[in-house]
């Protein structure tokens, strides 16, 4: 035997025995969170038990993080503990999660990065219905996208919160890249048409007009929906992910088509219950003022004089009537702090209206 094959079966023999010893203790992992499981169901016999614990997850996943040995960047590691813990809450309790669909949309892999793949993942065809599916119980948990950093709010799901009794438990950043895809069937064929969807053309604009000038835009539900398309019809393309793209065994004529190269797309986790503080947390409210001079003044200066990081505000057109407004702002903090206490009886005090949307841990993935 050469010196590389002898050096090369040693190494591969400490790898088995190195899986076998990670194997016994994922396994030993999955039998303590059985053993929560029980604990939680004895300590609420009569209730909806809480399965997934969204701030353990995220201390769990920030530990791993900061103590990750390498050489496997940090990123990779969170994403492996990101899977196990997946598979152990499904041996706890299966999660439906309700997305924007149709299956090979970005939220459905935005889901998938927070909830990892042991979920059973429930695509809808709207905003709205996502939100309906978990109001009703149908579902555990949903995702929709809130805002994209090239195109700005989804106003859709800003205005959802307005008259839903929902709570946002997380949030999860993806990065999006779109390619120009198209059928191997029919590459041959001249390109007439793109599809996408509305948001993805809007972020791809720039590179559609310098490359694909002239050619016909059609906007469709999703970039799923576009994918499909674009399977069936000849002389068509597709602006979709990844995927879409494998789902519908589409080929790249163009790779990461967007304009920005950081293009990011901000989902948020809707459920039925407030999440404790994990430790690195941001809040949501939607606050209605008064028309008067002064208003937004008055609203932010509380945040201002106690030290809190604004992180977004959005004015949107108030349900309630003409040239009225409600804002949605995002802010650093925990609704159990004490200094956001303080803050919110402020601001509840000069509002018409305070909608606390709830606490949630910082992405971490
Ligand atoms: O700590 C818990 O409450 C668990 O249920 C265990 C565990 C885990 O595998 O670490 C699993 C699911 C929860 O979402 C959080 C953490």
């Amino acid at each position: 035997m050469t010196d590389e094959k002898t050096r090369l079966g040693e190494l591969r023999d400490e790898i088995d025995s190195l899986d076998q010893q990670i194997m016994d203790l994922i396994s030993a992992r999955a039998r303590c969170a059985q053993e929560v499981a029980h604990v939680k169901m004895a300590a609420n016999p009569d209730e909806n038990v809480f399965f997934y614990r969204p701030e353990r997850e995220a201390q769990v996943l920030r530990r791993i993080k900061e103590h990750n040995p390498g050489p496997l960047p940090a990123e990779e590691m969170a994403r492996l503990f990101r899977e196990i813990m997946s598979a152990c809450l499904a041996l706890e309790k299966p999660m439906h999660i309700a997305f924007l669909g149709p299956i090979g949309t970005f939220t459905q892999a935005a889901a998938l990065k927070h909830f990892g793949h042991s979920v059973i993942s429930v695509p809808l065809p709207a905003i709205d219905a996502v939100f309906r599916e978990v109001e009703s119980g149908a579902a555990h948990y949903g995702v929709v996208p809130v805002e994209n950093s090239t195109e700005g709010m989804i106003n859709h799901t800003l205005d959802m919160f307005m008259s839903s009794p929902l709570k946002i438990c997380g949030e999860v950043q993806l990065r999006i890249h779109h390619h120009l895809l198209v059928s191997p069937k029919h590459k041959d064929q001249e390109i007439t048409r793109i599809y996408s969807h509305q948001q993805s053309f809007a972020q791809c604009r720039q590179w559609l007009d310098t490359h694909r000038y002239g050619i016909e835009r059609v906007t469709v539900s999703s970039n799923a929906e576009a994918a499909r398309r674009a399977a069936e019809e000849p002389g068509t393309a597709a602006i979709a992910g990844d995927m879409a793209a494998e789902l519908y065994g589409l080929e790249k004529l163009a790779n990461s088509i967007e304009d920005r190269p950081d293009n990011t797309t901000r989902f948020l986790i809707i459920g039925r219950e407030e999440v404790p503080a994990s430790g690195h947390d941001k809040s949501s409210i939607l606050v209605s003022m008064r028309n008067k001079p002064g208003a937004l003044y008055q609203l932010l200066e509380p945040f201002h004089r106690h030290g809190i990081s604004l992180t977004r505000i959005e004015t949107r057109p108030s349900p309630s009537g003409t040239w009225a407004y409600v804002f949605y702002i995002d802010f650093e903090g925990h609704m159990e702090d004490e200094t956001v206490r303080k803050v919110l009886a402020e601001v509840d005090e000069e509002a018409v209206e305070l909608k606390r949307l709830g606490s949630y841990p910082i992405g971490v993935l």
